[in-house]
This record gives C-alpha cells, structure tokens and sequence, in this order.
C-alpha cells in the first residue's frame, strides 16, 4: 500500500512540468470557473500507483490483472476526453465495452438484490447482466459529475473505500480488502496536491480521474454483496455511495422536465448550488461530505444492526425524495430563513 502512495506522487512529481509542456491542463473558460491552467493529471496518477502496488503485490486470486486492464482502458479514454472532448456517444460506449469486460471476462455482475422487497431474496437471472451494464454506467458518470470543485470527487469516493474495506476486514472479505486500501493510499497524495496542501502545485484528476474511481467504486460494491464471501448487502451499496448517485438521478430528472438532454453539462449540481447559496468551496465541500459520511453511517448501522432490507429501500427512497424536494424549494427555504433573521435583527 505505501507502494501505491509513493508511486502516486512520484507519477504526480514526473507528470507536472510535463503536463503543462503538452497542454494537458484545463484552462477556465465557461463553466469551468477556477484559476489558472491547472493540470489535468491527477487520474493518471492515480493509476500509476494502483498499478506498481496491484501489479507487484497483489495475489493472483484478486485477479488484478483485469481491473488494470478495464481501468487502464478507462484512464486513457478518459485522458483523451480531458486532452480531446470526446463525443458522448463514443464515452458511452467505451464505458459499456468495458461494463461487458467485467460481466463476462469476470463473471463479475450483479445476480442478486437480497431480500429486498421483503418477500425472499430477488434473483435477476438474465436480467443480471442488462442491470448490471447501467449500474457501471451510472457509477461512473455519476463519480465523474461529482467533479467540479475541490476535493470532492476524492473525498466522496474515499468515504466509499474506507467503508468498503471495513466491512471487508470485518465481515469475511479481508482477502479482497487490499483493493479498497491500495486505492485509499494512491489517492491521498493527489488530494494533498489538489486541495492545494502543497501550494503552488494544484492538479485535478480530471475526467481520466473520476471515471477511474466511479468504475473502481462499482467493481467494490458488485464484489463486496454478489460474490459467494458477499460481506455487506446490496441494498446497503446504495448508502455508501448516496450523494453520486442521487446527484445523477436528480440532475438527470431536472434536465429531462425542462425539455433539456439528460446528458447536457451545466452548474446545477449539488455542489454548484452550494457555492451560489454563498458557501465558499472549501465550505461546499465540508457541508457534502458531511452529507455522504451521514448516509455511509445509516448504512452501516443498517448492516450491523441487520435492519431489514425493505426497511433500508424505503428509507434510502425517503432520502432520495426528500433530496429532490429540498433542491427544488431550496432558494424559496434559504430568502425566507435570511427575510426571518433580518427581521429578528431589526
Ligand atoms: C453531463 C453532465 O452532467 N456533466 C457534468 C460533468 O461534466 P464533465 O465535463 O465531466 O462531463 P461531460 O459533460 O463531458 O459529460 C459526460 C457525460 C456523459 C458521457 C454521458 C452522461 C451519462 C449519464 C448522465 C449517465 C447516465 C446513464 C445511466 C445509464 C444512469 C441512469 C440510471 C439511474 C440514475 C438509476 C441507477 C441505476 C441502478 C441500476 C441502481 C443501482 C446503481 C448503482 C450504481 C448501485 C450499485 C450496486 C449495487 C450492488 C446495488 C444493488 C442495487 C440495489 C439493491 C437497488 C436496486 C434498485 C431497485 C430495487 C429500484 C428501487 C430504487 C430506489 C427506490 C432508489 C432510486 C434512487 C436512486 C437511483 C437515486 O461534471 C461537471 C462538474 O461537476 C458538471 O458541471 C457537468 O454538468
Ligand atoms: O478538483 C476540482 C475539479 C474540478 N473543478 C472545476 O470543475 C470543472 C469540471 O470540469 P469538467 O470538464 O466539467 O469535468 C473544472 O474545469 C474546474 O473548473 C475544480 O475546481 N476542482
């Protein structure tokens, strides 16, 4: 693990000058509202660590070799959109090849829901595989939509991977629970770049970056609750990566009312209300992964308490609809909280 933590910033020390030589950099322009070109290399990064510590160290039975490969494919798609700004169509289908890449060179899918209705365990059959390709489809762009200000994507999906790897070492999967850690440990340096604990030198992970953390977010979840050893339910999944996941669901509900594409970029995201409700990013930050940490502990209060699983959809559902209800009323709740505390100043 301390292998992927000092390749991780030796790959960040290496890429830096060489990023800005090859203009691998975002620069601000429209949405994007940040200072100075800021190099997109923190995905790559990443992975370089992932890749020395996996590819050295990790077991033969963890099979590394193809989740290197399936998120070594990632990576690069991903750095020729930051680099190129790929179709969406192309992305998409990029995303799906590599979905059937875990499905069928892995065995890797999602069969069962648990007991989640109540009424005995809910097996997908064939269906497995359909749900299963959506389910990476949407781990990933909904990690890569989280993106958009500092230190989110990292601090979401590390909330993710810590409680991951606890219920691993806990509850029978400690073979598996290296994953999780070796991608904590390769992600703490690129975080100290980009929340700019090592001033001077910001990097962001760019979309190379979060696509690589949504697909290594969903490979978890699907060997954590399908695998025979399951060490966590599939219902209690959804908890841990909450906030991603109903941000996605959300935005794409809004955009789809307004007569928009469910695919169209804006700055109408958790994060971007955030910051115009007048928090500062670092702010912003703390409030959503304050947030994520909230939904993450139901979750593991629910498996430790053995809640039952209908008890924990109908909740999460609850959650999920109180989310919409508070973004859509939000500035109507916050003019008439700051109208009561004028007028109690008065
Ligand atoms: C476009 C955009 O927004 N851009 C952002 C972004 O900009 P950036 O520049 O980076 O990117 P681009 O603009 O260039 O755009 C890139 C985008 C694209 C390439 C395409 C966009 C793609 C999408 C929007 C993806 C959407 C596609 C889908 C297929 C997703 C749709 C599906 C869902 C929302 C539903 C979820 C699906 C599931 C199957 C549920 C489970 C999913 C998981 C992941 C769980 C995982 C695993 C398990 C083991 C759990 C097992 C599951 C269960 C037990 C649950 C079973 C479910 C039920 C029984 C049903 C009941 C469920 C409920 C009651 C709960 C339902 C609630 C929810 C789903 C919440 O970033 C910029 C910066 O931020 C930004 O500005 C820009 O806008
Ligand atoms: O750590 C980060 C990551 C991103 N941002 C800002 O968000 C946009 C996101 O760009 P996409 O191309 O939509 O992914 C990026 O340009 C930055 O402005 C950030 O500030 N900090």
């Amino acid at each position: 693990m301390s292998s992927a933590l000092g390749c991780c910033l030796l790959a960040i020390i290496l890429l830096y000058p060489l990023s800005q030589r090859v203009g691998l950099v975002d620069i601000p322009r429209g949405r994007k509202q940040h200072q100075g070109a800021v190099p997109l290399i923190g995905g790559l990064s990443v992975f370089c660590g992932l890749a020395v510590a996996l590819g050295l160290f990790a077991p033969s039975e963890l099979e590394p070799i193809y989740y290197l490969l399936l998120a070594g494919a990632l990576v690069i798609l991903g750095a020729f959109d930051d680099y190129l700004d790929l179709s969406v169509k192309l992305r998409l289908a990029v995303q799906l090849a590599i979905g059937l890449g875990m499905v069928f060179a892995l065995d890797l899918h999602l069969n069962s829901l648990g007991n989640i209705f109540g009424l005995g365990e809910v097996t997908l059959g064939p269906l497995g595989i359909p749900i299963t390709l959506i389910a990476v489809i949407a781990a990933i762009n909904a990690f890569n939509m989280t993106d958009g200000i500092d230190g989110l994507a990292g601090m979401l999906s590390l909330v993710s991977f810590v409680v991951i790897a606890g219920f691993m070492l806990l509850w029978g999967q400690q073979e598996y629970a290296l994953l999780p850690l070796t991608l904590i440990c390769a992600l703490l340096p690129y975080l100290a770049f980009n929340l700019q604990l090592v001033p001077g030198k910001k990097i962001f992970m760019g979309d190379a970056g979060s696509m690589l953390i949504g697909l290594s977010v969903i490979w978890l979840l699907l060997i954590g609750t399908q695998s025979e050893t399951a060490s966590f339910r599939p219902v209690t999944a959804l908890w841990l990566i909450a906030i991603p996941l109903m941000d996605m669901a959300a935005i794409m509900l809004r955009r789809i009312r307004k007569g928009q594409s469910p695919f169209q970029a804006d700055r109408e995201h958790l994060h971007h209300i955030s910051l115009r409700l007048g928090l500062n990013s670092r702010e912003a930050l703390t409030l959503i992964v304050a947030l994520s940490c909230i939904f993450a502990c139901i979750g593991v209060i629910g498996e430790y308490l053995m809640v039952p699983e209908p008890v924990m959809l109908l909740l999460f559902a609850a959650a999920f609809a109180g989310y919409i209800l508070l973004l859509q009323n939000v500035w109507r709740i916050v003019s008439t909280l700051r109208r009561r505390a004028a007028g109690a100043r008065k």
